[in-house]
């Protein structure tokens, strides 16, 4: 069954009126996708169409059939920034925002309490929003958007500049709610996370949806390939045989020659004394595909 069903939309501001064009992308239901783009290609303006906050110039938004509106109940967001108040308590913040949602009294005090234990801060609850850490501000923004279960949970960068132990933490918390039937949008810079998350992506980029699919096809490598961590460059002379190529973080893929069995190819290098650290086949890294399909990106270009 479609979840959302985003169809043929187009939305800019006055200075970038052609930011998003003719944007397709259907999520079935038990979907959990990963939106990703450079900086500034447009990844929180669409999360603020599919929240309603913003109109499209043109084209539609719909969740399970029906148009999404301002204020929408069905749909939860954890945003980017901040957003809640620095001079209240968690606990206050969580009170008042269930408030918000229109929850009342015990289911109000119930749902407040879950959210806190779910988000580890249950020993900080009284503490001012203020003076919680970086970590501490992340769980309370995202505890706020769990408050009530929304049908799809879309997630802005939710673990930018959190420490290991939190991004475990939310990251857990995102795989129950996925496995209780909350469709997810997750948008995020890490690559790895992304990959492991996610069983669908989609790439945003020069306006452009310029991918979209299932994870497991997109990193499915049907080219024959091995990928290699070498503890020293490749000779040319192996380069030239293999077809290898250098790719991000000192992988180098190296082609399998027809006839070629991987242990044929990791026999050969080895004998011209070539040795490695990692290994990996069958799989192409999602950093690879993002890196060759956002090629034309200066990063000193592109809008933070
Ligand atoms: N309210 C606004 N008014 C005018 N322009 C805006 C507004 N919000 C965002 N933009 C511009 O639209 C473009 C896309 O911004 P957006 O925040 O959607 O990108 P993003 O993909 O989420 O970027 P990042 O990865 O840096 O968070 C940027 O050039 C940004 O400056």
């Amino acid at each position: 069954m479609t979840l959302l069903d985003i169809d043929q939309l187009t939305f800019g501001y006055r200075q970038q009126p052609a930011l998003l064009a003719d944007i397709s992308l259907r999520l079935a239901d038990g979907d959990m996708l990963g939106l990703l783009g450079p900086n500034g290609a447009g990844k929180t303006t669409l999360v603020s169409l599919i929240t309603g906050l913003l109109k499209p110039g043109h084209g539609s938004i719909t969740l399970n059939g029906k148009q999404v509106a301002l204020g929408d109940r069905r749909i939860a967001l954890v945003p980017q920034e901040y957003a809640f108040y620095p001079r209240l308590s968690g606990r206050e913040n969580l009170t008042f925002f269930a408030g918000v949602q229109g929850l009342k009294g015990n289911t109000a005090k119930q749902a407040v309490d879950r959210v806190l234990a779910q988000c580890a801060l249950t020993d900080t609850q009284h503490q001012r929003a203020a003076r919680y850490s970086g970590g501490l501000k992340r769980r309370l923004n995202f505890a706020i958007a769990i408050l009530t279960h929304p049908q799809l949970l879309i997630l802005d960068e939710p673990t930018a500049n959190v420490d290991p132990q939190t991004r475990k933490l939310l990251l857990d918390i995102v795989r129950e709610l996925h496995q209780e039937g909350v469709g997810i949008i997750y948008t995020s810079h890490l690559l790895g996370e992304v990959e492991n998350l996610c069983n669908q992506v989609a790439l945003l980029h020069g306006g452009r949806l310029v991918l979209h699919g299932s994870m497991d096809e997109l990193l499915r490598d049907a080219q024959q390939s091995v990928s290699l961590k070498p503890t020293q460059t490749p000779s040319a002379e192996l380069v030239s045989r293999f077809n290898a190529c250098q790719q991000a973080d000192h992988w180098w893929r190296f082609e399998l020659p027809a006839g070629t069995t991987v242990a044929g190819l990791l026999s050969t290098l080895e004998q011209a004394g070539l040795h490695y650290t990692h290994i990996r086949y069958g799989t192409q890294a999602l950093e690879d595909i993002y890196l060759a399909l956002t090629s034309d990106t200066h990063p000193a270009s592109a809008a933070s």
